[in-house]
């Protein structure tokens, strides 16, 4: 069933005249992230959220929510300023660690129709009621909560308790994974379309209407009884290890993946990119995996849809910071079922920057749209007749500090009770062969396949 959001969800005032937004935050004993997540099932079970980067220094959690903040239309500007006037009122002591805001964005707002998306507005971000982070090998707990109500003292010790509650279920119970139920279903959708669009997209490259486009397709699982979102993320956080995990739940359906690809991180006051484009298998054995790896390296077709990304990115660097870093050729970028070119991008940021900014300016890369950005987007609206939702959009989060990370969110899928829909795709240029890119996008496929028990196409 597809909960649509409630009025109050999509009205949430960001701020009253008298809004005040209090964290406080508790330092507690190691904690494991998949214990808290699941200890907030029975009160918060349609609003939380898992976050982990790729190195898992940053690991993050929500439960409840303190606020949301939606958005359609300029819905970057909009999410930048909701967040920035609760930056404004926020009342904060030093040891307590800075509230987040987690959430994303879809791929395209053009492309909404009635389908398993309708409860993820264009924008989607949460405050949570409840914070679990670890950094730097600590455990921290934090109460976030915004309100208008003189009587905010009386309230903190309510949620005081309650914040000891979770910490001693998740501490206790810790996570128990109890297996995942049978897949009795798993269908390809609309592979005729996709197999034409990759086909019209080569003729659209050669009549040079456009250099890339990137054109994806979604497979749908349904399974014998409901999937548990924390089983999902046990199964793919075990078996994606080298990649960002992420899960955003909103009410029955969760959308998650385990994503090789950063969109941008900013860390005092630098910011840094990577291009992720181009792919290959992984070998069954290492001198197999190297050969691969050094084919791809030198593959024409696939340094070709690597450097538009790479052109474009730092393009974006260029305007908004005062000194950049581009390798001149890719390395490789390993990850459990397939290899990718990969050059890191970084630079020292221009003072008044917001991570929101960033992320609009970046958002879709050639990785996930292509080059030219507009035409790319109006022939993969016009060829893949899809929502992509969530899919391929900036997901992940930012601080009151000014600090944050958004993943490119790929490898990803949305699981709502019994099914699950997932997405893959590839960038199409003047020699791609459908073949060839759809054999790719089933290798795409595979990290949310695994995780939930469909068959892989091997
Ligand atoms: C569009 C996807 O991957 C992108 C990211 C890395 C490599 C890609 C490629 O080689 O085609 C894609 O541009 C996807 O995983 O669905
Ligand atoms: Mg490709």
């Amino acid at each position: 069933m597809i909960r649509k959001l409630t009025d109050r969800e999509k009205t949430v005032p960001a701020t009253g005249a008298n809004s005040r937004f209090f964290t406080e935050t508790l330092e507690v004993e190691t904690l494991s992230p998949l214990a808290f997540f699941e200890a907030g099932l029975s009160h918060y079970g349609e609003h939380r959220f898992f976050w982990q980067n790729a190195d898992k220094t940053v690991k993050l959690v929500g439960l409840g929510q303190a606020t949301v903040l939606t958005a359609e239309k300029d819905r970057f500007q909009s999410i930048s300023s909701q967040w920035a006037a609760l930056c404004e009122v926020l009342i904060k002591e030093e040891k307590d660690i800075d509230p987040v805001l987690f959430g994303g964005f879809s791929f395209d707002p053009h492309t909404r129709q009635d389908d398993e998306w309708s409860a993820f507005p264009a924008a989607y971000f949460t405050v949570p009621l409840f914070q679990l982070k670890i950094e730097k090998g600590k455990t921290y707990v934090s109460i976030n909560y915004i309100t208008e109500e003189p009587q905010a003292a009386a309230d903190f010790e309510a949620l005081r308790q309650e914040r000891d509650r979770l910490i001693h279920i998740a501490q206790v119970d810790e996570f128990t994974f109890q297996g995942k139920p049978d897949v009795i279903n798993q269908t390809e959708l609309a592979t005729d379309r996709y197999m034409d669009a990759v086909e019209h997209v080569t003729s659209h490259i050669q009549a040079q209407e456009a250099e890339k486009v990137v054109i994806a397709r979604k497979i749908k699982l349904t399974f014998e009884e409901e999937f548990r979102k924390a089983a999902a993320l046990h199964t793919i956080t075990n078996e994606q290890s080298a990649s960002y995990h992420f899960g955003l739940q909103i009410g029955d359906e969760m959308f998650f993946g385990a994503t090789p690809e950063r969109l941008v991180e900013i860390s005092k006051g630098r910011a840094y990119s990577a291009c992720v484009a181009g792919s290959i298998e992984r070998g069954k054995t290492s001198q197999e995996d190297q050969r691969l790896g050094e084919v791809l390296l030198r593959d024409k077709k696939n340094r070709e849809e690597h450097q538009y990304v790479v052109d474009m990115i730092t393009e974006v660097f260029a305007e908004f910071c005062t000194s950049l870093q581009v390798n001149r050729t890719p390395k490789l970028l390993k990850v459990r079922d397939i290899q990718h070119l990969f050059t890191p991008v970084e630079g020292e940021l221009a003072d008044d920057m917001d991570i929101f900014r960033l992320v609009e300016a970046l958002h879709p890369t050639p990785a996930l749209g292509g080059v030219p950005r507009q035409k790319a987007l109006e022939i993969i609206r016009e060829e893949e007749q899809m929502d992509r939702g969530f899919y391929a959009g900036p997901i992940g989060w930012a601080d009151s500090a000014g600090n944050g990370e958004f993943a490119v969110a790929i490898r990803s899928g949305l699981l709502t009770g019994n099914e699950a829909y997932l997405y893959a795709g590839g960038g199409i240029v003047a020699d791609s062969r459908p073949m060839e890119e759809y054999a790719e996008t089933w290798v795409k496929f595979r990290p949310v396949l695994r995780a939930l028990g469909g068959r892989l196409h091997e």
